[in-house]
């Protein structure tokens, strides 16, 4: 911070200058003081600053602080120097391809590279702020911002230090410990993570046959069932009659449908591995969507909970959850702006009817019980989900606008598993720098 002060006459002017860096931009206060000299005149304080949020007044280092004192007629050329001199621009960080190569290290020797997501990533102190423009409403229509209720008084937390906002604001009971639970994992080939998602689920497998006697997964569909082929190669090492598989949402139709992600399941693994086909929960296509769903939900609930456990809240504590990611941010069959994301309903279990994915019918677990689970795989791979993976982890959305930023289990841990591919947006040495909100934390 430089100050200069200047006397002339009855007009005293001073002029701070403060720099900060504030995300790409830099913010300049200065203020000018005028009459400060003349009797009777109390100093008046003429602000011509742009705000820092949430900066206090004097609140920068006293050593960074320089103070120049200047008397009528003898202005020095450095005084006006720095009052003209405009801040230097800061250069911005150049963003290097993944993998950075100041990790080859790390990923050479294992083939994956960790870092860890920060907490707090989804909080403004302030709300949200303005500048994120319309909210698309799951009518279709876009709202300004401007309608949306700026304070949520019914979930601002009671210390008042931050709002807790229902879609992804948690309060901080529910983030202590997530950050050490929490990390992105890079792998260089789809190859690579496919068979890290495997070494997952078979972990996970053997220690919940361990420890409860059974182990109770729920997959997703799509891409993800490719990756977990890899599981027919490692029927050896689980005792399948103990595993239960099912699915995190599936599309209302028949097993030998094309769209069925349990019919691919049972063609690229299942069968293989010789699961006991009790122990695979799968939709009856046959049933209306709302029937599917309170019939899915049924089927999770006869298995009771020694093999299925329940929270104090009443949720399915599932062992592991496996999920996929759309290039729209949807997980599971819970899509962006929609109303299954708004809702935290008793069911488990929600039906789809007009899903924007074919196709249009489908059923879904909540977003509570994904977040009740014991651990939570996010996984995505290839080019094309390199722009949501980075949207998705270094920006923050409006509320429910990208479905997979709500993943925060209650009590497990969530681990991100990429692919070099989609991981190239990323720049996790920017997560480091408070600037590159909402990560701050690299490990
Ligand atoms: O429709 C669905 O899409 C997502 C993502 O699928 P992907 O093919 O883009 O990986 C999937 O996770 C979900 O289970 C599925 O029903």
């Amino acid at each position: 911070m430089r100050t200069i002060v200047r006397r002339a006459g009855g007009l005293t002017t001073t002029t701070t200058t403060t720099t900060r860096t504030l995300g790409a931009c830099s913010t300049r206060s200065v203020r000018n003081r005028v009459g400060g000299r003349e009797e009777g005149k109390r100093p008046q304080w003429k602000p011509c600053a742009v705000a820092v949020p949430g900066e206090k007044e004097g609140s920068e280092d006293k050593d960074d602080k320089e103070v120049l004192e200047v008397s009528e007629g003898q202005e020095t050329s450095q005084a006006k120097q720095l009052e003209k001199k405009p801040a230097p621009k800061k250069k911005r960080e150049k963003k290097e391809p993944w993998p950075l190569s100041r990790y080859t290290a790390q990923a050479s020797t294992t083939g994956k590279t960790t870092y860890n997501i920060i907490a707090n990533r989804s909080q403004w102190p302030t709300g949200v702020p303005s500048v994120m423009g319309g909210h698309l409403m799951p009518s279709g229509e876009v709202a300004p911002t401007t309608v949306s209720p700026t304070t949520i008084d019914d979930v601002y937390d009671a210390a008042k230090t931050q709002y807790v906002h229902p879609f992804h604001y948690y309060d901080q009971p529910r983030l202590d410990g997530t950050r050490e639970r929490s990390q992105v994992e890079v792998y260089n080939t789809k190859q690579d993570l496919g068979a890290a998602v495997c070494d997952a689920f078979v972990k996970r497998a053997k220690e919940s046959v361990e420890a409860k006697g059974s182990f109770a997964c729920a997959l997703s569909g799509g891409s993800l069932i490719n990756m977990l082929g890899g599981l027919k190669d490692r029927k050896q090492e689980v005792e399948w009659s103990k595993v239960y598989v099912t699915w995190v949402d599936e599309r209302l139709c028949d097993l030998g449908h094309q769209d069925s992600n349990a019919g691919a399941a049972i063609a690229a693994f299942i069968r293989e591995v010789g699961l006991p086909e009790g122990n695979h929960l799968t939709i009856d296509g046959a049933l209306t969507v709302d029937q599917a769903a309170r019939h899915y939900e049924g089927q999770l609930l006869q298995l009771g909970s020694a093999i299925l456990p329940t929270t104090e809240g009443g949720l399915p504590k599932l062992d592991l959850v496996v999920l996929g990611m759309g290039p729209d941010g949807h997980v599971a069959s819970l899509f962006p702006n929609r109303k299954e994301l708004a809702e935290s309903p008793e069911q488990w279990v929600l039906p789809v009817r007009d899903s924007p994915k074919p196709p249009s019918q489908r059923i879904t677990m909540t977003m509570d019980v994904i977040n009740a689970s014991g651990e939570v795989l996010l996984v995505a791979a290839g080019k094309g989900k390199a722009e949501i993976v980075q949207r998705v982890l270094e920006h923050q959305s409006l509320p429910g606008a990208l479905p997979a930023q709500l993943v925060s289990p209650t009590q497990g841990r969530l681990a991100w598993m990429l692919d070099a591919e989609s991981a190239t947006d990323i720049t996790p040495t920017t997560w480091e720098d408070k600037k590159a909100w909402p990560r701050n934390k690299i490990e």
